[in-house]
């Protein structure tokens, strides 16, 4: 049995199909969804040799023409020499604009793919298929797409949406338990930031889900009404960015490889509570619930080692920086959050203080 999520935006709606074992029916999915010609499957070394083949017959049955390319896994391969490589992929195989990609695989595939769509021949269109819970809660939800370069985290980037994503519950049984908890940290983000029935729920029983699938379902439905509001984030889409502001800052200055993307998201989660708590009237007890959770989660709430200097520059390039100075989305209570808020500098060091020691 399936479950839809539609992210509603008029002529370019389109499904979040949510089922178990459902990856045979994919090559049907994408038929009714208008796909034609030539398709490319791109995935990485961990999750091809699990699902490429399934994914592949199942397009090859509906009647498209799939080629596969699977890259290493990991952050390091959202750059601009993989997207060269999926382009010299399009161009070897005469991808033409009836042509669509598919990005088979976790955020990372989902972001470098969606970008490869966007840019190829002016855009071709894309699925996701979403194997980490990560992806499947957030990256594949919402048309961001893009890659990093030395100066920053999603520098480079467009809006393009895909036609359908789909989502086999069944691929989370192979995902490490690590990449699982860093999949948990943007979960426990819709708690903050829009749902605190959701946070509650998590808080019960933070080491057994299971609803996992109504989980991930309800995370859809939040991402998909916040991007129907606003698809571009004039505004309102700047929540989703709850903890990211510090997020990013790490995960550059880390290198792309000693924290997990929704490891980092976690300490600027935890370092956003704290200056809700200066700055907002969040209570001392909300924060620290907040924390517990994360920590409950099998996520880090502390980064040592980081140099508050470098944190700081690396800030300074990300898109939410204006005129220098770095926004920041702070809550006042669980499952209410203020987007484009801005700190003494004093205070962003001073809180850090607490978290890098
Ligand atoms: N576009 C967006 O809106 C958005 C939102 C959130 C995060 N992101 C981006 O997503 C990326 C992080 O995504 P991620 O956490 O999925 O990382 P990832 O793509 O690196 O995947 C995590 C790891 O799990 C492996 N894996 C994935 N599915 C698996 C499965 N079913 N079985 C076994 N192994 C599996 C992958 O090979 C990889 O090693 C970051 O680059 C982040 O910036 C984007
Ligand atoms: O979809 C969004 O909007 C988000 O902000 C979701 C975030 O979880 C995600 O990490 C996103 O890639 C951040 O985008 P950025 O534009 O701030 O780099
Ligand atoms: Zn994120």
């Amino acid at each position: 049995m399936t479950h839809d999520v539609t992210v509603d935006l008029g002529d370019r709606s389109y499904p979040i199909r949510i089922g178990s074992d459902i990856l045979d029916s994919l090559g049907a999915d994408c038929k009714a969804a208008g796909l034609t010609g030539r398709c490319l499957i791109v995935s990485d070394e961990n999750v091809a040799p699990l699902y490429a083949e399934n994914v592949f017959k199942s397009l090859e049955k509906a009647g498209f023409c799939p080629v596969s390319e699977v890259l290493p896994a990991g952050e390091p391969t959202k750059c601009h020499e993989q997207l060269l490589n999926l382009y010299a992929k399009a161009a070897e195989n005469r991808l033409d604009r009836k042509c669509f990609m598919v990005a088979l695989g976790g955020g990372v595939i989902g972001d470098l793919t969606g970008f490869a769509a966007a840019s190829w021949l002016r855009g071709i269109k894309f699925v996701q298929v979403p194997t980490s819970l990560l992806a499947m809660v957030d990256s594949s939800v919402g048309g961001k797409t893009g890659i990093n370069i030395p100066a920053g985290k999603n520098l480079v980037g467009a809006f393009h949406q895909p036609e359908l994503v789909m989502i086999d519950l069944d691929t989370l049984k192979t995902l490490p338990e690590r990449e699982f908890a860093a999949g948990m940290s943007e979960v426990a983000k819709y708690g903050v930031i829009w749902d605190s029935r959701l946070f509650q729920t998590l808080e019960k029983s933070p080491n057994d889900f299971p609803n996992l699938g109504k989980i991930i379902s309800r995370c859809c439905e939040i991402k998909a009404e916040v991007v129907r509001q606003d698809e571009r984030e004039g505004g309102l889409r700047g929540i989703l960015n709850f903890g990211h502001t510090l997020a990013h800052a790490i995960e550059n200055v880390a290198g792309y490889g000693q924290f997990l993307h929704g490891e980092a998201v976690a300490i600027g989660m935890v370092y956003a509570a704290r200056l809700s708590v200066a700055l907002k009237g969040l209570s001392v007890e909300e924060s620290e619930r907040i924390e517990k959770l994360l920590a409950a989660l099998k996520l880090p709430v502390t980064a040592p080692g980081l140099v508050w200097s470098d944190l700081r520059k690396a800030m300074a390039v990300d898109k939410k920086t204006v005129g220098g100075l770095p926004k920041f989305v702070l809550t006042d209570r669980i499952g209410h959050v203020d987007f484009g808020c801005e700190l003494p500098e004093e205070l962003m060091e001073e809180v850090w203080d607490g978290i890098g020691q």
